[in-house]
């Protein structure tokens, strides 16, 4: 079973920007037990909505039979810092005010979120990390981590993601928060503030997460009757309604912003050499029907990396295939570890 557990940093907590908060905490999940010698430890970076308990989202990777048996791994994963399930984020009181910070939780990176994780990771004695992998938003998390601790991990898997936020989706992010700040109660400081703002950015993401042919084939219109209501119109709605449930739109805006200053070059002299920093053997995976994440970014990326590889996931769902292949994603895993363990033996043959 995942235990769900809090870790508390104390001390100040600079940020890229400039600002800095006085500590904070960050929710995390394990699963398993690490070995004595350290050699089992899968992290786990989630997505934009996502929380830190993976066998939530990513539960067909996690479980006995399945790729990361609880027997033999132990995994961990922790809600990002500015996150709403469990971190500290614009809802969490400022101490300095004793109020809630909202609309004044500083601006967050993800070279900021995963120097937190970092902080987590020391202090739970973990020296080094068998595999980092993530999707999205975490898989630019995941590569943006393996760059600032080369050292630490020894494989980076990264799923439909890029080594920089492309102009087209920092667009679609900023027509997102155009409808938060559309929304009247944004400027009220409540943990309600943009709520129908939100909803109506989630409507459009779907449409950047999914593809012409998902809509195709989920919500076509059965009759030909005009009708004040289509299927594909309330399937946005509801959509809207069921984040709105789970997710305040303060931390929507903060990890979207962070999305946009991805750029793993940034203060390294730019991509590629940004790049050759990394120790980790990387396995790049994109969807073939990605629209936000396109396949060049993540074969770009294997370009860039000598011995990465790259594997193709095939899917009528666009960018959220990430979610959903999860029987390709096992299998183009597994083929990675085995051509990885085949090099191994290839390389001390070679030696002898
Ligand atoms: C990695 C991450 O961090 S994500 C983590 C946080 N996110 C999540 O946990 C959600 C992850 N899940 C998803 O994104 C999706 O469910 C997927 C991609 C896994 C699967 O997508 P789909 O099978 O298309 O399901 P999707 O959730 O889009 O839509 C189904 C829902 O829409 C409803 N629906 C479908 N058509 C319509 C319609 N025309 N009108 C209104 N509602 C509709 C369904 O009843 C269903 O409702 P429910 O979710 O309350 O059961
Ligand atoms: N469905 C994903 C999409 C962003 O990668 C999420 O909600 O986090």
């Amino acid at each position: 079973m995942p235990e769900q557990l809090v870790f508390h940093y104390q001390k100040q907590f600079q940020l890229e920007s400039g600002a800095s908060l006085p500590g904070f905490q960050l929710a995390y999940t394990t699963y398993g037990q690490l070995n004595q010698d350290q050699s089992n430890v899968v992290w786990v970076c989630h997505a934009l909505t996502g929380s830190s308990d993976f066998t939530d989202w990513w539960g067909e990777l996690f479980g006995e039979g399945k790729l990361y048996e609880p027997a033999d791994w132990f995994v961990v994963c922790a809600n990002t810092l500015g996150g709403c399930y469990g971190s500290t984020g614009p809802l969490a009181v400022n101490p300095a005010t004793l109020q809630p910070y909202y609309h004044s939780f500083p601006q967050l990176t993800n070279r900021d979120i995963v120097r937190a994780f970092d902080l987590l990771r020391q202090d739970l004695g973990i020296a080094r990390v068998h595999t980092l992998l993530g999707g999205s938003l975490g898989g630019q998390q995941a590569l943006e981590w393996a760059i600032l601790q080369p050292d630490v991990f020894g494989n980076l898997i990264q799923v439909a993601s890029n080594a920089r936020h492309s102009a087209w989706g920092i667009a679609f992010n900023e027509s997102q928060r155009m409808a938060i700040r559309q929304d009247p109660t944004w400027k009220i400081s409540t943990a309600e503030a943009g709520i129908a703002g939100l909803k109506t950015a989630r409507a459009i993401a779907m449409l950047s997460y999914r593809h012409y042919n998902c809509y195709e084939e989920s919500q076509q219109e059965p009759g030909n009757s005009i009708t004040d209501n289509f299927r594909a119109a309330s399937y946005q709605v509801y959509q809207g309604e069921k984040l709105a449930q789970r997710f305040n739109a303060y931390t929507y805006w903060l990890l979207s912003k962070a999305m946009d200053s991805h750029n793993i070059g940034r203060d390294r002299g730019g991509i590629a050499k940004a790049l050759e920093r990394l120790q980790a053997k990387c396995l790049f995976i994109g969807v073939d029907t990605d629209l936000l994440f396109p396949v060049e970014e993540q074969q770009q990326l294997q370009r860039l990396v000598p011995g990465a590889k790259f594997a193709l996931l095939h899917s009528g769902y666009g960018h959220d295939g990430f979610l959903v292949e999860t029987a390709q994603i096992t299998q183009v895993i597994r083929e990675f570890y085995e051509s990885e363990t085949v090099k191994h033996i290839h390389y001390e043959n070679t030696e002898v």
